[in-house]
């Protein structure tokens, strides 16, 4: 199978560059630029990052040591400090020419799209993700991997499958039998395949080959985003939407673990990880489980920002507003059953989210609002809504801007539509994600 040219189904397509909002323009040669944007970017979805981005705990490790212990674990390709974010290092995968042409095994095993997803982006097969193996297949026998992209074999298949939505991904060492994966009443777990090479050429990377709290593997948006937010040490910050956690520990690092720092989550078990990922990486966070839509004072009572939510108006220096959102930037992205219910349903959402973050915020006070998704709905379209229900909100231009411009069809102003943050394709070889930062006057 060739590589698909988009993750998505054709209606959902057709509504990434949909609005959601009465007030918008008409401009035909914007909507074509929109259009020539969106084909390359749902192409360039379905396609691995040529890099690996490593966060640095630099708090508590030598970013020098941990740039050591990379070179050591991977044999091939660049490892590089990023020239704006001294805590963030770059792994540039070895390019095409300088890694040996994978040859197909005549043994295959099936896996799901996740876990295709994982593998290309240098995980191991791990158990629950295969769902064929052929009959006869032993421990230590090479294999080839196979993505399901249509997700039709069916759990245990055990004969070569026959399918025109079946993608050549990886080449790798059988660890656990057909026994051990699909025997009866078992919840398998654990690496079941050992990946030797990958059509993506990204190392295998973890960061559980790092000494413990030291490095986080996340997105480059994702560490530009928080940078984006100009924090200091003595400032009282609000992350909303904060599990699991990893943003929240970047800020406790750049406040040097000092100051005030609040970190909310809606979900209990979510909440957990959130804690956990704080202890883990040392920050000092006071994490509460709060529907933050509902976290703002209702009755005029004094609140105390150290007993948790309700918090008065004017309460933090600054927000991160990390909403809940399609999380349709993923990368890369083999296919995708978002549904259009579930595509319009985040919106709202979203809006009642800054209905309460606005308030919340200081005067000069700064916000971040961002998505790891693409839709036009969830990003400039929230901006310019945001900017017309908020009098006192004002964009700002992010130093440095390595993402943008944005995409027209919103009441954005072009140079708006220039300070607003969206990663695709023709700026960080990263996933698809957008920010915006506002500072309230
Ligand atoms: C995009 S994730 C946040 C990722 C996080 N900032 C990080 O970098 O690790 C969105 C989070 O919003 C949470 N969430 C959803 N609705 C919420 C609400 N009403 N109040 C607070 N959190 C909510 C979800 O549980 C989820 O953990």
């Amino acid at each position: 199978m060739p590589y698909p040219s988009s993750p998505f189904a054709e209606n959902i397509n057709g509504l990434i560059l949909e609005n959601q909002s009465k007030h918008k323009t008409n401009n035909e040669n914007e909507k074509i630029q929109n259009e020539l944007y969106l084909k390359e970017l749902l192409g360039w979805l379905c396609t691995s990052p040529q890099l690996t981005s490593i966060r640095v705990n630099k708090s508590a490790f030598k970013l020098e040591d941990i740039r050591k212990l990379v070179e050591k674990i991977v044999d091939k390709g660049k490892v590089e400090v990023h020239p704006n974010f001294p805590d963030l290092l770059l792994l540039h995968h070895p390019d095409k020419a300088s890694c040996p042409h994978l040859v197909k095994e005549s043994n295959e095993v099936v896996v799901d799209v996740n876990g295709a997803t994982a593998i290309l982006r240098g995980a191991h097969v791990f158990a629950p993700g295969v769902i064929g193996m052929l009959q006869g297949a032993k421990v230590n026998d090479r294999v080839s991997i196979f993505a399901d992209i249509e997700g039709k074999c069916k759990k245990g298949f055990a004969t070569v499958y026959q399918s025109p939505g079946k993608l050549f991904i990886a080449n790798g060492t059988i660890k656990m039998n057909r026994e051990q994966l699909f025997g009866l009443n078992l919840v398998p777990s654990g690496i079941a395949i050992e990946v030797t090479e990958r059509i993506s050429h990204c190392p295998s990377i973890n960061e559980s080959l790092f000494p413990v709290g030291s490095t986080l593997l996340q997105n480059i948006p994702s560490v530009i985003c928080v940078h984006a937010l100009k924090v200091r040490p003595e400032l009282t910050i609000l992350d909303m939407c904060a599990a699991p956690g990893n943003k929240t520990t970047h800020i406790s690092t750049l406040m040097q673990h000092k100051g005030i720092l609040v970190a909310v989550d809606k979900t209990p078990s979510k909440v957990k990880r959130l804690e956990e990922t704080c202890r883990r990486y040392g920050a000092n966070a006071l994490v509460f489980q709060a529907d933050a839509t509902k976290i703002l004072v209702t009755d005029g009572h004094d609140a105390d920002v150290s007993r948790g939510p309700p918090f008065q108006t004017e309460t933090f220096d600054r927000i991160l507003l990390d909403v809940p959102c399609s999380a349709l930037g993923k990368r890369p992205q083999l296919s995708s059953r978002v549904t259009e219910a579930v595509l319009k349903s985040y919106v709202p959402l979203q809006r009642k989210l800054f209905h309460t973050a606005v308030p919340l915020l200081k005067k000069d006070g700064y916000l971040v609002y961002s998505t790891c998704t693409i839709t036009l709905a969830e990003n400039e379209a929230m901006v310019a809504w945001a900017l017309r229900t908020f009098g006192d909100l004002r964009l700002v231009k992010p130093d440095p801007t390595l993402g943008g411009p944005g995409l027209f069809g919103t009441t954005l102003s072009e140079t708006e539509r220039l300070y607003v943050q969206r990663f695709g394709p023709n700026n960080v070889d990263s996933v698809g994600f957008f920010y915006a930062l506002f500072i309230k006057v």
